[in-house]
């Protein structure tokens, strides 16, 4: 059984006279910094230049600095900025200025893991990675509850790393539900293994896969729309509250044989045999070894796959219907 921390198990004490460096005011890097300031600890964001985040946290009340500024007088560095970046302003901005006893912090382990950050022993090494994305991890902690996340240690040189990650998970509302111990090896290839073949690769093809389909059926692309697409959040929403009996029981019995049946054919063992090559890809570093390359070329794959989605037929029906979607929504 998974070793599991909640509440009473992490404690302000340990982190509260500590200066809090935050790197990157993006998805994570603006939940954490807001989460941790209400949570009444000391703060600071730290970042490069005066764009588009600056301004954002200028507007939610913080005074952002430079990253080398930030990093100077902090006791806990936080990285928040995207991982590809991360060894950069490491290297740049972080390591002239390490001081023995400081905490590198991470929220997902591919830097440390892949080993493109190595650290000094004499500073703590830990990592609170949140199971959501950030806009979600702001929006559970400001109506009281939290994101679960992870929690692992990778260099405990104070021998007080994990009280300070449980206390960090803390402020981010993350010891609300509970932190489940990990490691980073762990985090990182089970983190990246989830999200390219379950939630941001496989099932969005899936949705698309079957709303092009229809649509190539001549059926018309609003009803393919509701019905692929729209009507997945409602689906989920039961699995995620009563799990797949539960939501096998609130669709009718039709949709039961034809699910049971169907979905079997169409993720079939050929499938499960390809999700099994990504995940072993994961765990060898060359899915790592060919993201850094696509990234050193300027994410020519990904530039062109955003456009692609961008400009796609599910993308601009969405948009259309996107005021009728939000008309449905519940109201409080
Ligand atoms: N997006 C998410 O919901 C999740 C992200 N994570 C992890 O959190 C970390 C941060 O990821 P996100 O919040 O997605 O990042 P992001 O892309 O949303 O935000 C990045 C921040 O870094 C800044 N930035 C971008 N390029 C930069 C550069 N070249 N130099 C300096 N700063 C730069 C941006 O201005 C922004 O403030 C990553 O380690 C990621 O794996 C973990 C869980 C979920
Ligand atoms: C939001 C999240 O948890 C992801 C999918 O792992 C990520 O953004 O890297
Ligand atoms: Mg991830
Ligand atoms: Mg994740």
């Amino acid at each position: 059984m998974a070793k599991i921390y909640t509440e009473k198990d992490a404690n302000f004490d340990i982190i509260k006279n500590k200066k809090i460096a935050i790197l990157g005011y993006g998805s994570q890097g603006r939940a954490w910094a807001l989460n941790l300031r209400d949570s009444g600890l000391n703060v600071t964001v730290g970042l490069e230049r005066e764009g588009n985040s600056w301004n954002q946290a200028k507007k939610d009340g913080f005074n952002p600095v430079h990253t080398e500024e930030a990093v100077k007088n902090a006791d806990i560095v936080i990285f928040l900025v995207p991982d590809m970046v991360q060894r950069y302003v490491y290297r740049e901005k972080v390591q002239p200025y390490l001081k023995d006893g400081m905490d590198l912090v991470f929220a997902h382990g591919f830097n440390i893991h892949y080993k493109l950050i190595e650290p000094p022993n004499n500073v703590d090494v830990y990592m609170i990675a949140p199971k959501g994305p950030g806009p979600t991890v702001r929006e559970y902690f400001v109506h009281g509850g939290g994101v679960p996340a992870l929690v692992a240690v990778q260099q405990n040189y104070s021998g007080k790393a994990m009280e300070k990650a449980l206390a960090i998970a803390k402020g981010i509302g993350a010891t609300r539900p509970g932190v489940i111990e990990t490691t980073f090896k762990e985090e990182t290839e089970t983190d990246l293994i989830g999200e390219q073949t379950d939630l941001v690769g496989g099932i969005t093809e899936l949705m698309r896969t079957a709303f092009n389909t229809l649509v190539e059926m001549g059926y018309q692309p609003e009803v393919a729309y509701f019905e692929t697409i729209n009507e997945m959040k409602m689906i989920v929403d039961i699995i995620h509250d009563k799990g797949f009996y539960g939501m096998l029981k609130a669709v009718s019995d039709t949709a039961k044989y034809g699910g049971i049946t169907v979905g079997k054919y169409v993720i079939n063992e050929d499938v499960k045999k390809r999700v099994r090559e990504a995940a072993e890809k994961v765990r060898s570093g060359k899915f790592a070894e060919e993201w850094i390359e696509e990234y050193n070329r300027g994410s020519p794959i990904v530039k062109q796959a955003m456009e692609e989605v961008q400009n796609s037929l599910e993308e601009k029906i969405g948009n259309e219907l996107r005021d009728m979607i939000e008309r449905g929504k519940p109201k409080s």
